[in-house]
């Protein structure tokens, strides 16, 4: 039986030998062949004659001799490859095929195997010529390193900014360095502040109770199923904006309008994804030809630069007049503040910091929020236990409260609701792949050589499903894995990666978990989510990890015998 070393050995024989067969094969090719002939000037010139004339130099069995060994040549330099890479490469496309036979089925699961088989790391070779070149790690010791320790050499980077430069331009999430850090600062001060915390959780009960409990109590009475990842989507965009811009855009309505500006925003982040598959001079090329996906880029930019210039432009009317002492979004916090200059911000600037936060906000806790209701409706004894903590908030309070609300201090004691929410995302992290640029050469502990300009991504799907993190449960959903004596217990940010890790840690963070709570605890509490049966649950290649099909839905009132298990009334209204 041949050990992967002695195969490795094998090869490395053979691949010699045949790099050798190969050469002389070719030196003997030219050294037996006649001689250059003087050029003829009365001999046709044409091609034909020309490449014939080329191919008669080598005998027959020559070149079947020379097919041979390149064929050899070439499998046996794939395979070395793959035992030192994991994947097969091959001259001049590199690891594609195996990629595009990994994008056919669930590209994360096909990233976790690559991964598991080369000790958490290994090396992408794309094809010759293109930008596909990476290293990709789900190590936590170099996530760390990449994330924390070494934080200044690993930057977003020029590549990525220059790819989202028209959608994202000089917001949060796209700069780097004094840019980011100044938004930073300001954002994360805001967000801590009381004004601010009483806003988001103001406008997430307006939007809860006066929304979206109603369109869900619509399809229970018109007994219809309901795609439940689209109703949580609308939830959070209307959500986000209203905290980036102050604006309540009512994606979330009966009916469930198509609101021009959330179609726009879409539309943008699809066409700016495309350009991370293709080759930056053929976007390029189409930008400035104005045709296929960067003519529909160009026509949705139009629709989201033209709404927030006009909600920019009312809120200096509005703050001319003096009327926005109660405001605490983004918008108006940066509009107030004036930069190193005593200059108040461009438009554009004010454009860009709302967008990034949008972008950042919009889709994250609704798709986690999708994940998190499908796994609970495969795991029975887990929706138990969540809706017993909920009832247990409702028990404590006196009087019969029909219009029960949660209120913060009952939501953020949710520690059971808190885990199974933590062990949602360590399967399906909102964010499944992120990436960083090396800025000078570097090292990462597991001996990885990192050169300059290198890509390196950070697997956050692979990572929640290694058995060398989590253990041999490591796929199993238990939120117990969460919890000590009761209480929830955080992992490590370079362990459980789905919001980011240090400097640049998800700076919404507390707000989204607050959020997924109030939002998941206020419809399980009167409503059993049954997905539909045979519905297909796959995740879909994107920068946030969607259902690809949605999340088709039931929703079956919760029983009033159900609920007097647990609660000292009968029903609770929505
Ligand atoms: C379950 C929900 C969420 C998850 C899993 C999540 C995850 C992440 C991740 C992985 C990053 C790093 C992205 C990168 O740098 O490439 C990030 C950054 C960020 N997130 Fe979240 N996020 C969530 C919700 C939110 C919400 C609701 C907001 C705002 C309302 C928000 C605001 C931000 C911002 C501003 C950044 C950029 C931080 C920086 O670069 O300094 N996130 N988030």
């Amino acid at each position: 039986m041949t050990t992967p070393t002695s195969n490795y050995h094998f090869c490395n024989y053979y691949y010699s030998s045949i790099h050798h067969h190969l050469l002389h094969s070719i030196f003997m090719m030219n050294s037996t062949s006649s001689p250059p002939r003087k050029h003829d000037d009365s001999e046709s010139s044409s091609s034909s004659s020309a490449v014939a004339g080329f191919f008669s130099l080598f005998s027959e069995i020559q070149m079947v001799e020379i097919s041979v060994a390149l064929a050899v040549f070439v499998v046996i330099h794939c395979l070395r490859q793959k035992q030192r890479h994991g994947l097969p490469s091959w001259p001049f496309v590199g690891m594609l095929p195996s990629l595009i036979l990994g994008v056919h089925g669930n590209i994360y699961e096909w990233i976790s195997d690559v991964l598991e088989g080369q000790n958490g790391t290994f090396t992408f070779k794309g094809p010759w010529f293109t930008n596909l070149n990476c290293v990709v790690t789900s190590d936590p010791r170099n996530v760390e390193h990449l994330l924390k320790s070494k934080f200044p050499n690993f930057p977003k980077g020029k590549y990525f900014r220059g790819t989202v430069r028209d959608l994202l331009g000089d917001g949060i999430f796209s700069a780097d360095d004094e840019i980011w850090q100044r938004q930073r600062k300001t954002a994360s001060l805001e967000f801590h502040s009381a004004k601010f915390r009483r806003m988001t959780t103001d406008s997430l009960v307006e939007l809860v109770h006066a929304r979206l409990l109603p369109v869900l109590e619509d399809s229970v009475e018109k007994s219809e199923p309901i795609d439940l990842q689209d109703i949580l989507l609308r939830l959070t965009f209307d959500n986000v904006c209203m905290i980036a811009f102050g604006v309540d855009p009512g994606c979330l309505s009966p009916g469930l309008p198509e609101i021009p500006f959330a179609a726009a925003f879409e539309a943008a982040t699809e066409a700016t994804i495309m350009r991370f598959v293709m080759p930056t001079l053929v976007w390029k090329a189409m930008r400035y030809l104005d045709v296929g996906s960067e003519g529909k880029l160009r026509e949705s930019l139009e629709g989201v630069d033209g709404f927030a210039k006009q909600v920019i432009r009312a809120r200096k009317e509005e703050m001319a007049s003096e009327s926005d002492g109660q405001r605490s979004d983004l918008l108006t916090v940066f509009m107030r503040l004036r930069d190193d200059g005593g200059e108040a911000f461009s438009e554009k600037f004010l454009r860009d910091i709302c967008v990034n936060f949008i972008l950042a906000g919009r889709d994250t806790s609704s798709v986690a929020l999708s994940w998190f209701f499908w796994l609970l409706s495969g795991n029975p004894e887990v929706e138990e236990r969540v809706l017993e903590e909920i009832c247990g908030m409702v028990r404590e309070r006196e009087g019969d409260d029909h219009e029960f609300v949660l209120r913060p201090e009952e939501v953020k004691k949710m520690d059971y609701l808190h885990a199974a929410l933590s062990e949602a995302l360590r399967l399906y992290p909102s964010v499944p792949v992120d990436h960083k640029e090396v800025v000078e050469d570097d090292k990462f502990p597991d001996g990885t050589v990192l050169k300059k300009g290198t890509k390196v991504v950070y697997a956050i799907y692979a990572m929640g499903r290694m058995e060398g993190i989590w253990g041999k449960d490591c796929r199993e959903f238990k939120p117990e894995r969460w919890l000590r004596d009761g209480r929830f217990m955080s992992e490590s940010a370079y362990k459980f990666t789905a919001f980011n890790g240090g400097p640049r840690l998800c700076l919404g963070k507390d707000f989204a978990y607050y959020q997924m709570k109030f939002a998941a605890a206020s419809i399980l509490l009167r409503y059993r989510v049954v997905v539909v049966e045979n519905h297909p649950v796959v995740p879909k290649m994107a920068l946030t990890m969607y259902m690809k099909y949605g999340l088709k839905v039931r929703l079956e009132k919760r029983h009033p015998i159900q609920l007097e298990k647990y609660l000292n009334f009968k029903s609770i209204a929505c």
